[in-house]
């Protein structure tokens, strides 16, 4: 179950390999996430020297931004052993219990995707994390007793895309709430070459910055790009890579100069072509795309509405003048309607901050 998560987003073995290779172990080499990483350092340094486990830790933000990954960094810098499982593997209430009764004082536990808990499992984890005890049921009728059984003073850290889907008793137990930001470019740029330090490759600035100009905000996929450009590079080129390698791999990719892929163009030719360009519904663009509303709202509008080529507002998504000429057309308003869409989304559901990354 420990190493489920870890090997899933990778095609074989020795991509497994290098994934483990690029990922972090030190707080000090984890890049960006400033805020987060600081009073993590605090809260650590605090435990240890009490002697504590860390207070339980929630994560949250896009796929692909580290966070995993960060939670594998706290337990390495407290000195503890780390689980990892998800909420999907967590069926029962007694899979949870057979997890935490097998947990050391000080140990880590990971949940990912922890908003996908069912009720009953939830429901033990309450008293798992605020007394270190499980209260389980034996027998049936009215010869059934409750027993209250201690486990270890472990950390919980849970990641999820999204916090607003975690029931709030749930929430209310994490005493440290993390929202991951998607990553500005010049701290993708420091990533890649950090990976492409660790792989061996040599990579000139130049490509680095494009790479990093085409990654979504999001670690992942700048290591994958690093990886499947280096493939270019070492088969067409003569290993190292450069800016008219990069270019040509991109292409080759489907990726376009703001690291667009299909279903971004796509949500935004369908916006464009069949909504005037908005605003319209999240539930409605899910439906003409063919996609799931929840995979669009984590893993694809993030991204777009960070780089203004798309607004969220409360009579729905549009998209903006930016958005339009990314895609080769002509903006066929008069203004630019992010005036009015701006100051709704301020009254609506604010979540996403007015800072925006551009990149052109
Ligand atoms: N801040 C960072 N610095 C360097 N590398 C990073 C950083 N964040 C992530 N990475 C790299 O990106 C990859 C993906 O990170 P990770 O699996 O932790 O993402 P995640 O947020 O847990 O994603 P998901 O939500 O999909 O599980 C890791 O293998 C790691 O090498
Ligand atoms: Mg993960």
């Amino acid at each position: 179950m420990e190493s489920e998560r870890i090997t899933q987003s990778s095609a074989g073995a020795a991509e497994a390999g290098q994934e483990v290779l690029l990922r972090p172990q030190h707080l000090e080499d984890f890049i960006g996430q400033t805020d987060a990483k600081g009073n993590l350092k605090v809260f650590i340094e605090a435990a240890k020297l009490r002697g504590e486990p860390l207070d339980h830790v929630l994560f949250y933000g896009p796929p692909g931004l580290g966070k995993t990954t960060l939670a594998g960094i706290i337990a390495n810098e407290l000195g503890v052993d780390i689980k990892i499982t998800s909420g999907p593997a967590i069926g029962r209430a007694g899979d949870l219990a057979a997890i935490l009764t097998n947990l050391n004082d000080n140990d880590v536990l990971f949940i990912d995707e922890i908003h996908r808990l069912n009720r009953s499992v939830e429901e033990v984890l309450y008293s798992a994390m605020e007394d270190y005890a499980l209260d389980i049921i034996i027998g049936k009728g009215p010869s059934a007793r409750s027993i209250r059984l201690d486990i270890a003073r472990f950390t919980l850290i849970g990641a999820t895309t999204r916090a607003g889907s975690l029931s709030a008793p749930l929430r209310d137990r994490f005493g440290v709430i993390s929202k991951f930001e998607i990553y500005k470019k010049e701290e993708l740029a420091d990533i890649i070459r950090r990976s492409a330090r660790l792989m061996g490759v040599e990579i000139d600035e130049d490509a680095t910055l494009l790479m990093a100009q085409c990654s979504r905000g999001t670690p992942r996929i700048a290591n994958r790009l690093l990886k499947r450009i280096r493939d270019f590079s070492q088969v067409r080129g003569n290993g190292r890579i450069d800016l008219a390698i990069t270019e040509e791999g991109l292409k080759a990719l489907g990726v376009d100069s703001l690291g667009l892929e299909r279903l971004d163009r796509e949500i935004l030719s369908t916006i464009i072509d069949r909504f005037g360009g908005g605003p319209v519904g999240i539930d409605t663009i899910a439906a003409s795309i063919g996609e799931e509303r929840i995979t669009i709202e984590d893993a694809y509008e993030p991204y777009l509405i960070q780089t203004g080529l798309l607004y969220r507002t409360q009579k729905g998504r549009m998209v903006s003048r930016l958005g339009y000429e990314h895609m080769g057309l002509r903006y066929p308003y008069e203004d630019d309607r992010r005036e009015i869409s701006e100051s709704e989304e301020r009254t609506g559901e604010g979540e996403e901050k007015d800072e925006q990354i551009r990149f052109v």
